[in-house]
């Protein structure tokens, strides 16, 4: 393990890799990946040199050792860096957050994205992305966002904010999720969110920071909070920051956000409308700002962040992580007793911190004894299987 992988603040909870048959993140490379590669292979018309390099990526990381990228990268330092000691080690060594990120910039090298050619600039997941988010279930979410129009304001607040958490569950919709009934909140198993709308108003006017998950069905409620936070003063400014190149299959990059502000301007829906016009102007204005960092396909965890992000975010007087992955990021990719205490993995975070999130992986802390014995008492995949979600704060002391 390198010292990067150490979080200053803790500890001694196994940092998760992938070499356990039978453990999730093993299937992420021994089962998911397989047919990722078939469903990228089959969307766009790739030559015999791409999908051969994707073949044998696919052979390198189910039994093969970690080979460094093509000396022509222009990141080739910073990975060469980044995988200091790992180089001809076998992939489910390696940790796994470093090896499934390390998966898809490998995977981008294969298809050609960033070499001179024809695949240059193309993203390999554009299709999934745009069948998405030109379905019928999102047309149902935008014109569903006319009925909370009428909802009193918190109300309101509560079901916006429930639709940008359950977003993150890739089959719920608007329609489920921000009906205002509650009925989510059923499957929260930990919820902060009166600190977050507290510290929000506490903080009245300041600069809010969302570091977005996946583009279509995530993105859309997300820029609806956003809306949300802006027009209510809540934030003078929200810097969303998404991916520089695509990543994880469905992570947002700017054009994912273009794509999804121009669904939500040209909706039919009156109220769905209305948003995409106000954010357009909010990105005119600068009061909305659609930033990027190489660290965000990093393959480390966000202690490890570097000084110049490290200061942009110390300026937010929250940043809203969205996703599995952040959260995994956040609190460190470890087998953490699910009881640790959401601040003490998060006191490196520059500035308050919220995670809206869906649990899709092993790692979860903050939860108190009887949730996990009512969790453990079910006897289901409860850690992964994204039933479940939680609200988690670490406010201004
Ligand atoms: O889109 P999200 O919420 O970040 O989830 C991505 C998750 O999917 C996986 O890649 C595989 O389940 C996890 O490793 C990862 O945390």
């Amino acid at each position: 393990m390198s010292t990067k992988e150490t979080s200053p603040t803790v500890s001694n909870a196994p940092v998760i890799r992938s070499d356990v048959p039978g453990s999730f993140s093993w299937g992420v490379f021994h089962e998911r990946h397989p047919k990722l590669v078939r469903q990228v292979l089959d969307a766009l018309p790739y030559g015999p040199a791409e999908r051969a390099a994707v073949e044998r990526l696919l052979e390198e990381s189910t039994g093969g050792v970690l080979e460094p990228l093509q000396e022509e990268a222009a990141d080739v330092a910073q990975w060469r860096e980044w995988g200091a000691g790992r180089w001809g080690r076998p992939w489910g060594e390696a940790p796994f957050l470093w090896a499934e990120s390390y998966f898809y910039r490998r995977l981008l090298e294969a298809i050609g994205y960033f070499r001179p050619g024809a695949w240059r600039g193309i993203d390999p997941f554009a299709p999934f992305k745009d069948a998405e988010l030109a379905g019928s279930a999102v047309d149902d979410e935008l014109a569903a966002l006319s009925r909370l129009d009428g909802l009193p304001e918190t109300r309101r607040a509560a079901a916006l904010l429930s639709s940008a958490l359950w977003g993150n569950r890739a089959d719920l919709s608007f329609g489920i999720t921000a009906d205002a009934t509650g009925t989510a909140a059923a499957d929260l198993v930990a919820d902060d969110s009166a600190t977050l709308w507290s510290e929000l108003e506490r903080a009245h006017g300041g600069q809010v920071c969302v570091v977005a998950d996946n583009a279509g069905r995530e993105l859309l409620p997300d820029l609806v909070l956003i809306d949300h936070l802006l027009a209510g003063g809540l934030a003078a400014q929200v810097v969303l920051y998404v991916k520089p190149q695509p990543y994880y299959v469905s992570d947002a990059t700017t054009a994912d956000v273009l794509a999804a502000l121009d669904r939500l301007r040209t909706a039919p829906a009156p109220a769905a409308g209305a948003i995409g016009g106000r954010l357009w102007r909010a990105m005119n204005d600068g009061a909305l700002v659609v930033r990027t960092h190489a660290f965000f396909c990093a393959p480390l965890p966000f202690h490890a962040m570097p000084a110049d992000l490290r200061a942009e975010l110390a300026a937010a007087t929250m940043t809203i992580l969205k996703g599995d992955l952040n959260y995994r990021r956040l609190v460190g990719d470890r087998l953490w007793p699910p009881t640790t205490p959401f601040g003490d993995t998060v006191r490196h975070f520059p500035s308050p911190v919220a995670a809206l999130r869906t649990l899709k992986s092993e790692v979860v802390v903050g939860l108190t004894p009887a949730t996990v014995t009512r969790l453990d008492d079910t006897a289901t995949p409860w850690r992964t299987d994204g039933r479940h979600a939680l609200i988690q704060v670490a406010a201004r002391p």
